[in-house]
């Protein structure tokens, strides 16, 4: 007699967690809701991921990434986005969170237009972590969200909320803890699976979703698929075709010259593109990790205004007027500083300079990363957009070329810089291995794209050899290692977050950083070892 295989005699889907605490949220109804999913994404997906490393491959032997010729039809073609719902024709000011319930209250409080609940770069994504997010938001949406703080401070979800829009994780992160048929579900699958099974319908029923920010995708084939799984969902929960909508972040150098085609994959539930410029910084970097001609200097200077980002939002802009979808901004930095004034003030400043700058070029609306700054960015959309939205500014003047797009960037790479980078990279990883996604670091939010550009920035500067400082100091192995430990000294002897995982952190970096290769991402190594 044969023995039976092991898909034959396991169930098909199980969680290998302690799910103490979970079972609203992973009923058998949830989990077969996730396992056909799975079972129709999977082979297509692992496609997909196989597509971006033969991608890469290419990039690498010297080619340079450009416009499809095989979509030109799609590009040059007249055809629009279906209708935008009224929920989201005023998307001014969005701000940005992890899926911690006090924050999650916050944010809905904040007086922003749009909440994105993030399951992506601001969260570490233990198990605890995600499903603790899906009770949140569950509650939110239910309208049962409360929180007492441990000082006694009581918080709860007042009138005019903010919209609510859920970004899941990316195609490329797995979700261990849950196997279908014996394989590793995705992370994507399992945080908007969860949401939408829980939330989709009575979402819909108010007219509030269900809506979610896709991140990190490379080309038009990964937006079909995330369409396709939409599809599915909405089928399976007897919603009507199109109601999910999506807003996706062109945050990867591939994905620019592709945004026309990946509005037109997923038209029927389009509703923006945003200009995810953190990602995309880092993706750059990795884009041209074997191009010695297209370093980047520290990364202080790699702004909004150099040409291959200008070149990119305004793109972005133009895309986006043209086919009747939003242009959203992005995340400046700076947070508000405490206990000094003047400091404030010039964060305060930058904040204000990178908004004018995006509402002047059309934008329609923008990011921001903490409740103080909702005021504002707000300030400076209603001076300078009196109409809900400037899907009217079509930047017909905008002509980004392919080597525009990619253009080398001018600038230093100095001391301090490599040293930040250092620090940043090291002390996001510790912090993020004890489960923290987003942290403060030197008064400048950090997470998990920020400290990607950092640790990129630092393989890319030590492996293309014979590199300087601007002030002619070489920049070698022996002084990374110096600032490593130095670094991971600090920190153990600190209270700061990360502390307790500083060893962790600084021995994955110094692999990261010595490998013959640039990684991939940071996270994917990194989950291995997230508790
Ligand atoms: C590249 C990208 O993907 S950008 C998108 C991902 N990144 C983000 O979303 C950034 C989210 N921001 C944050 O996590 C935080 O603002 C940080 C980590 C940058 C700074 O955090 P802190 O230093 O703790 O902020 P601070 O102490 O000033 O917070 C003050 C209050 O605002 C709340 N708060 C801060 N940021 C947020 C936020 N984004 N959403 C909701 N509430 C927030 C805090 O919870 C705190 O509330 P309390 O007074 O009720 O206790
Ligand atoms: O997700 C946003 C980014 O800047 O990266
Ligand atoms: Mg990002």
């Amino acid at each position: 007699m044969a023995v039976p295989s092991e898909k034959l005699v396991s169930r098909p889907v199980q969680v290998h967690a302690h799910t103490a605490g979970y079972a609203d949220i992973l009923t058998p109804e949830a989990l077969a809701f996730l396992a056909r999913l799975h079972r129709f994404a999977e082979p297509r997906r692992q496609e997909l991921l196989q597509a971006r490393r033969q991608r890469q491959a290419r990039y690498d032997a010297g080619v340079l990434p450009d416009f499809r010729p095989d979509t030109r039809d799609i590009r040059e073609g007249e055809w629009t986005v279906a209708p935008i719902p009224a929920a989201l024709q005023d998307r001014r000011v969005e701000i940005t969170g992890p899926i911690e319930r006090k924050m999650i209250i916050n944010a809905l409080n904040s007086g922003a237009k749009v909440f994105m609940a993030d399951f992506e770069d601001s969260s570490a994504p233990s198990f605890a972590n995600q499903l603790d997010g899906q009770i949140n938001l569950r509650d939110a949406v239910n309208g049962r969200l409360a929180y007492r703080s441990p000082e006694g401070k009581d918080y709860r979800v007042g009138a005019n909320p903010a919209v609510l829009v859920i970004r899941p994780r990316g195609w490329h992160l797995p979700e261990r803890h849950i196997t279908v048929d014996g394989e590793t579900i995705a992370g994507a699958l399992v945080d908007f699976g969860l949401f939408a099974f829980h939330n989709a319908g009575a979402l819909h029923a108010s007219d509030r979703g269900p809506y979610f920010y896709l991140p990190k995708l490379e080309a038009m084939e990964e937006a079909a698929l995330w369409n396709e799984v939409m599809a599915l969902a909405e089928d399976e929960l007897d919603l009507p075709y199109g109601t999910m909508k999506a807003t996706v972040l062109i945050e990867t150098l591939p994905a620019v010259f592709q945004m026309h085609e990946i509005l037109h994959a997923l038209r029927e539930r389009a509703v923006g593109l945003n200009c995810g410029r953190w990602d995309y910084i880092f993706s750059y970097l990795k884009t041209f990790r074997g191009h010695r001609d297209r370093l980047l200097p520290d990364r202080g200077q790699v702004v909004m205004t150099v040409p291959f980002l200008k070149a990119y939002s305004e793109l972005l802009i133009q895309t986006c007027h043209r086919r009747g979808a939003f242009a959203m901004g992005g995340m400046a930095a700076q947070i508000p500083i405490k206990n000094d004034d003047e400091a404030n003030d010039q964060a305060m400043a930058k904040v204000r300079a990178d908004k004018l700058r995006e509402v002047q070029a059309g934008h329609d609306g923008t990011w921001v990363a903490h409740p103080a700054l909702v005021p504002v960015a707000m300030e400076i959309f209603d001076r300078h957009m009196s109409t809900p939205n400037q899907l009217h500014v079509k930047r017909d003047d905008v002509h980004a070329d392919r080597d525009t797009l990619i253009a080398p960037c001018c600038g230093t790479i100095t001391r301090a810089g490599f040293d930040n980078n250092v620090e940043v990279a090291l002390r996001y990883t510790a912090a993020w291995l004890e489960g923290l996604g987003c942290v403060p670091i030197h008064n400048l939010m950090e997470d998990a794209a920020t400290a990607e550009i950092a640790r990129a920035q630092l393989w890319q500067w030590l492996h293309h050899g014979d590199l300087d400082f601007a002030d002619h100091a070489p920049i070698d192995f022996a002084l990374f290692d110096h600032a490593l430990a130095t670094h991971t000294h600090r920190l153990q002897e600190s209270t700061l977050p990360g502390a307790r995982r500083a060893i962790d952190a600084a021995r994955l970096l110094s692999e990261l950083t010595h490998a013959d290769e640039l990684g991939n991402f940071l996270t994917l190594p990194a989950y291995e070892q997230l508790a």
